[in-house]
């Protein structure tokens, strides 16, 4: 004879099975349940915090949307500046910089090949998340780099963003940094559906990305195509892998997406192969990008590098000859 489990016991077992089918569909792109039994959960869960409102919790799946639209954002001061990029355009730029890593090392290396860690740049709004205890605190944009817009309750409606980190060894603090990005088929259908209702329609995903999280009404932001991949992390307190790999293989086990497309190269000949492979396969990426990272893949001679003014000496972006379309001039820029 089964017992009936508590509302307690219920709820905790409705929201594990939540985040589960949440983390299959969203960060893994696997969907594990049709969408009608997804939705029974969900209502389930939804009807049971409703009869038993002390049993809501902050990282339950149903409190990613919900309150009421600010009056405006609050600001948030970057601890670890958010820099952004220098640029490369022409394969010459590409070997200045691998000299200028090699030649900037406390022991410089002439013959010996750099390890980059390649991946898209993906063409959205750079954005910061911040865990505490494993739990989603805060988001924020990046700003001017130094201070940003406290985008907390948007940040929270994007579905691959985990309300809470998945597994176990995450720092106590952890800040996550990555691209909160619309992919070209999102694009195009938040602009039909835009079209259909009297919306404004947006000149580029970049643009949908920005003025979606741009919302002060985060109901707003959750009907929107948002996702993120995150690329980095800013503050932190614990342990972390030593490699720019093994931070973001770290990421994802933790339940956030990382790019499908990361790659670990040797040398500069490595990164001129990976910038002409993806180069070649651009049109076919579901989302947009306008170029692509390098980063050198060993933290410690990243802090050997350090940063210019604004632009860490360890990483560049490979950019690709920009497109003659109105579209890019009339970009607006997202502080
Ligand atoms: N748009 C991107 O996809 C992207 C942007 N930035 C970075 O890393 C920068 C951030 C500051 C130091 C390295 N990586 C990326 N993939």
């Amino acid at each position: 004879m089964t017992l009936t489990p508590s509302p307690a016991e219920r709820v905790q077992a409705l929201r594990d099975q939540i985040n589960e089918h949440n983390h299959r569909y969203y960060v893994l792109d696997e969907p594990s349940v049709p969408d009608a039994e997804y939705d029974r959960l969900f209502n389930e869960l939804k009807r049971l915090e409703a009869e038993n409102p002390d049993l809501i919790l902050p990282d339950s799946p149903t409190q990613r949307v919900g309150g009421a639209p600010l009056s405006a954002f609050g600001t948030v001061a970057h601890d670890v500046p958010m820099l952004s990029l220098g640029n490369a355009f022409e394969e010459q730029d590409m070997l200045d910089f691998d000299r200028r890593v090699r030649e900037g090392l406390d022991s410089p290396v002439d013959a010996e090949q750099i390890e980059y860690c390649c991946e898209p740049k993906l063409d959205g709004l750079a954005v910061s998340l911040l865990y505490e205890d494993g739990l989603l605190t805060r988001g924020a944009t990046r700003g001017d780099g130094t201070t940003g817009e406290d985008i907390t309750a948007n940040v929270r409606t994007i579905r691959n963003i985990p309300l809470r980190l998945r597994g176990e060894g995450w720092p106590r603090v952890l800040e996550v940094r990555g691209e909160v990005y619309m992919t070209k088929a999102g694009f195009e259908q938040l602009n039909e559906r835009q079209r259909e209702t009297g919306g404004k329609t947006f000149a580029n995903p970049r643009n949908a990305a920005a003025g979606s999280l741009r919302q002060l009404d985060s109901n707003i932001t959750a009907n929107r195509p948002l996702e993120f991949c995150c690329y980095g992390i800013g503050r932190f307190e614990g342990e972390l892998p030593r490699t720019q790999v093994g931070i973001l293989e770290a990421l994802r086990g933790w339940g956030l997406m990382i790019s499908r497309e990361l790659k670990l190269v040797s040398g500069v000949e490595g990164c001129l192969e990976y910038y002409r492979d993806l180069g070649e396969r651009r049109a076919d990426l579901t989302y947009e990008i306008d170029g692509v990272v390098f980063k050198v893949n060993d933290l410690g001679y990243q802090r050997e590098l350090g940063f210019r003014s604004r632009e860490p000496r360890w990483a560049i972006a490979h950019k690709f000859p920009a497109s003659e379309e109105l579209t890019e001039l009339l970009d607006v820029e997202f502080q």
